[in-house]
């Protein structure tokens, strides 16, 4: 193969790179995980394949849509940080022209998809969570409140409800407590790692809780929230939505959240509060997978 030609292989390959990493796709990823939770929680038999394909392509189009968004809005203050300033615009690899081209592309196909073959109540829902995530967290909150990511997270919180609605057409209590798990998870999935990156935030002068409130303050904050989701989760068995499965899987899951948070209180070496951010992630996956073993494996 000619030189030349071996080079624009290798171009188009790292635009597309550059392209699927503007979409956040891990973070994706356990969104959608959540919204399948939803979907299979919202029913007692199988669910049609049409609204599991259709409805999982188009909320994770529009989240994809809203974290190339976040990317476009948030350039400035990503350069200025060592953990994004690599990221392909605040770097100048994809114009913000293009990111946001990109963006309104994912939106409308999303959204025609959710429209046409799930329902409008989900299309229109997983609409606001793209708004409240791209311009009500990203444009305002994330720049005006340290309280930014707990007002922000009902947007990252709100797939559970996506899956839910896209199954029966109908909001339900038991959907809105999955909504209230994952929005109880944020604070000390998020302020773990800003701990971590304190000087980072701070040099970009964004207001989180350990630039304005000190760290000390955020580490009692991340306890207390973590002992506010251990009692959120033990609702799920409470009212009767989940059986002894969940029981068991959450409890061991929030004793390890738990122990995490106070040793990040109390016995806290270097590691101890990117250690915590990475164990958040795993118990939201695990809980999730937990919920679903226990609806399909009741006893
Ligand atoms: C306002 C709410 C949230 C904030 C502020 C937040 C913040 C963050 C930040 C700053 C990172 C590090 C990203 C990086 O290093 O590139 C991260 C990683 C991550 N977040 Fe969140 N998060 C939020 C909600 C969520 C939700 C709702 C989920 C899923 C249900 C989630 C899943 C993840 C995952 C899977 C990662 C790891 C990504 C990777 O390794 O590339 N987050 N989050
Ligand atoms: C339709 C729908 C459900 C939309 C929600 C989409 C979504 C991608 C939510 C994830 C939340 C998240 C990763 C916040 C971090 O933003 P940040 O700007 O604080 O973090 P960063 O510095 O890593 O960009």
């Amino acid at each position: 193969m000619a030189a030349g030609q071996q080079n624009k292989q290798f171009n188009l390959w790292s635009t597309c790179q550059d392209y699927y990493e503007l979409t956040k796709p891990k973070v994706v990823l356990l969104l959608l995980l959540t919204a399948l939770v939803g979907m299979c929680l919202a029913s007692d038999t199988w669910i049609s394949w049409q609204i599991l394909i259709a409805g999982l392509t188009g909320i994770g189009f529009l989240s994809s849509a809203a974290a190339v968004v976040n990317h476009v809005v948030d350039r400035k203050i990503d350069s200025k940080m060592a953990r994004t300033f690599n990221r392909p615009v605040a770097k100048g690899k994809v114009t913000p022209q293009k990111a946001l081209i990109f963006a309104a592309v994912l939106t409308v196909v999303g959204y025609v998809i959710l429209e046409l073959w799930v329902n409008r109540l989900t299309a229109v829902l997983t609409l606001a969570g793209l708004l409240g995530y791209a311009v009500v967290y990203t444009m305002y909150l994330k720049r005006a409140t340290p309280q930014n990511i707990v007002i922000g997270g009902l947007a990252g919180a709100i797939p559970p409800l996506l899956g839910w609605t896209a199954v029966t057409g109908e909001i339900h209590a038991h959907a809105l407590l999955l909504v209230l798990i994952v929005f109880t998870w944020t604070p000390p999935h998020f302020w773990a790692l800003a701990i971590h990156r304190e000087k980072d935030y701070a040099k970009a002068q964004v207001p989180m809780l350990p630039v304005t409130h000190g760290i000390e303050f955020t580490k009692t904050s991340i306890l207390l929230y973590t002992v506010l989701l251990c009692v959120v989760c033990l609702l799920p068995y409470l009212i009767g939505m989940t059986g002894l499965i969940y029981l068991i899987g959450s409890t061991l899951l929030n004793a390890g959240f738990l122990y995490y948070a106070w040793k990040l209180k109390f016995t806290a070496t270097e590691q101890t509060a990117m250690q915590t951010f990475k164990f958040s992630i795993i118990h939201l996956m695990v809980l999730f997978v937990v919920l679903l073993v226990d609806h399909y494996v009741r006893f």
